[in-house]
């Protein structure tokens, strides 16, 4: 029953991290020469305050402490070379992976020196391939490869990411082990997961923290067996006030477990220095946690360009049909408001629906209009979206929820057909766009508002340090 050792998924600069236990702590990092005037610098304690890792200028040598050096000279296979298994790496240049990106660059050295991290990096920018590695690469040290978790309250593009590195390398290889990934469900068949379970514990297992807690408390997976937690989407799990409540007891049970690793990862944390300090107080994490923030003065891809249009909201379904003609965008995503109770109560439609048949009776390019469903099954999901991004051009419709986390690298334009609620659904919306991480192309976000909505996207604006500029039609 179980496995016998786990890893959890729940997603050139150069580092000296002088940090060791109940410590004073100070993390530095050099960043490119670009970005050296937006750094800031901090010394924190890890016992006396909330504690932040953060970058610094000139790298201080330590050293008791040690070393992550990450030159920006090297390659994925360079940082994972004698971590990573070799078939794994083949399948990940396969793939197309060669360059790191700027976090993966940064987080694989701490992540295979077996530190706890969080992940704190812009919306595309390849967390969830960095912690994956660290996940395939204690396969080798284990009798049973593993088994991860993903308690994301979205799995998707986790889940995608591990099934193609998983899947066969076209090379011969000699030391190619099965990688079995197993897609945890809320509600899903327990009877078959368990005997799946039983007869071959997978290497990893992406899932909803729901479905995770229902297998731990049946016995079904023991938290010792699991190596690797890995929490994607955290802050919005911390958000949630159904879910926050399983997700301290699990993170406090977990980190009672000895040789284990607890991984973090978001493109928001707001307040994450209080955040990096309840990790260390409440034991969510290890004390000698690190707090990976790569690009802190640009929570957004560079290359979005941000528009809006004013309009009033009876004509906000012309506008977006005016909008779509004169963008001919390849693929887009539009995205509406969950629908409220009261709309609900009252009977009305779900704008999905509304704006799904506006666009399927005017809309006159040839994509295909589709639907992202919250609820959908999720291989029929992980279907559609391989067959999406095999291809042919697509307008979906979304609402935050089932939206959040879909890796659609050929989207170039979003649309806000709606305004998002806050800053951080702003970012994650538009962050389903520039998924191509070392791509220059320009993709597009378009609000559309009303004049007294101005000053709410001005807020985000701020908030989030880019400029949106009025578009006229
Ligand atoms: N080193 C790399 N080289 C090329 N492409 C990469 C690399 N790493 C990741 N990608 C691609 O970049 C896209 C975004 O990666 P990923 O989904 O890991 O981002 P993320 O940081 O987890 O984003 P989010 O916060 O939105 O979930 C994916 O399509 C992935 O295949």
């Amino acid at each position: 029953m179980g496995c016998s050792s786990t890893e959890i998924l729940l997603q050139g600069l150069s580092w000296r991290i002088p940090f060791s236990d109940n410590k004073p702590t100070t993390l530095t990092f050099t960043p490119p020469s670009n970005q050296r005037s937006s750094i800031q610098t901090f010394n924190t304690s890890l016992h006396s305050h909330p504690t932040s890792i953060s970058p610094i200028l000139s790298s201080s040598s330590n050293q008791e402490s040690p070393n992550f050096v990450a030159d920006q000279r090297l390659t994925l296979r360079d940082i994972c070379q004698g971590h990573v298994p070799d078939h794994i790496l083949r399948r990940v240049e396969e793939v197309g992976y060669f360059t790191p990106t700027e976090i993966q660059r940064q987080a694989l050295p701490v992540l295979f020196s077996g530190r706890d991290c969080i992940l704190h990096a812009q919306t595309g920018s390849g967390k969830t391939l960095a912690y994956l590695l660290l996940i395939y690469s204690s396969n080798k040290h284990t009798k049973i490869s593993g088994t991860s978790i993903d308690c994301g309250t979205n799995s998707r593009a986790g889940h995608a990411i591990a099934r193609m590195l998983a899947a066969k390398s076209d090379q011969p290889l000699l030391d190619n082990k099965p990688c079995t990934i197993m897609a945890l469900l809320d509600g899903g068949t327990l009877k078959r997961q368990k005997s799946w379970l039983k007869a071959e514990p997978p290497t990893i297992i992406v899932g909803t923290l729901g479905s995770l807690c229902q297998m731990l408390e049946k016995h079904m997976i023991k938290l010792e067996s699991m190596r690797v937690l890995v929490v994607d989407e955290v802050d919005f799990m911390f958000n949630s006030s159904n879910q926050v409540s399983s997700l301290r007891k699990l993170l406090i049970s977990y980190s009672s477990i000895n040789n284990r690793q607890t991984v973090f990862a978001s493109a928001s944390i707001p307040q994450h220095r209080r955040f990096l300090y309840d990790c260390i107080q409440q034991k969510w994490t290890k004390a000698d946690v690190v707090h990976i923030h790569a690009n802190p003065v640009q929570p957004m891809p560079a290359r979005l360009q941000h528009r809006f249009l004013v309009c009033s909201r009876s004509e906000r379904h012309s506008a977006l049909s005016s909008l779509l003609q004169s963008d001919a965008p390849q693929s887009a995503i539009i995205f509406v408001n969950e629908q409220s109770e009261k709309s609900k109560k009252a009977g009305n439609a779900p704008s999905t629906d509304v704006v799904i048949d506006v666009l399927k009776n005017s809309h006159e390019g040839s994509h295909e209009i589709l639907l992202l469903e919250e609820k959908i099954n999720f291989n029929s999901r992980a279907a559609s979206f391989s067959e999406l991004r095999q291809g042919g051009s697509y307008l979906l419709v979304a609402t935050d929820i089932a939206g959040r986390g879909v890796d659609l690298p050929d989207t170039t334009h979003i649309y806000n057909f709606d305004l998002p609620k806050d800053a951080v659904h702003y970012l994650h919306r538009a962050g389903r766009t520039g998924r191509k991480p070392f791509s220059e192309s320009k993709c597009v976000v378009t609000s559309i508002i009303t004049s007294e909505e101005r000053f709410v996207l001005q807020k985000y604006e701020n908030e989030l340090m880019f400029v949106c500029d009025e578009l006229l039609l």
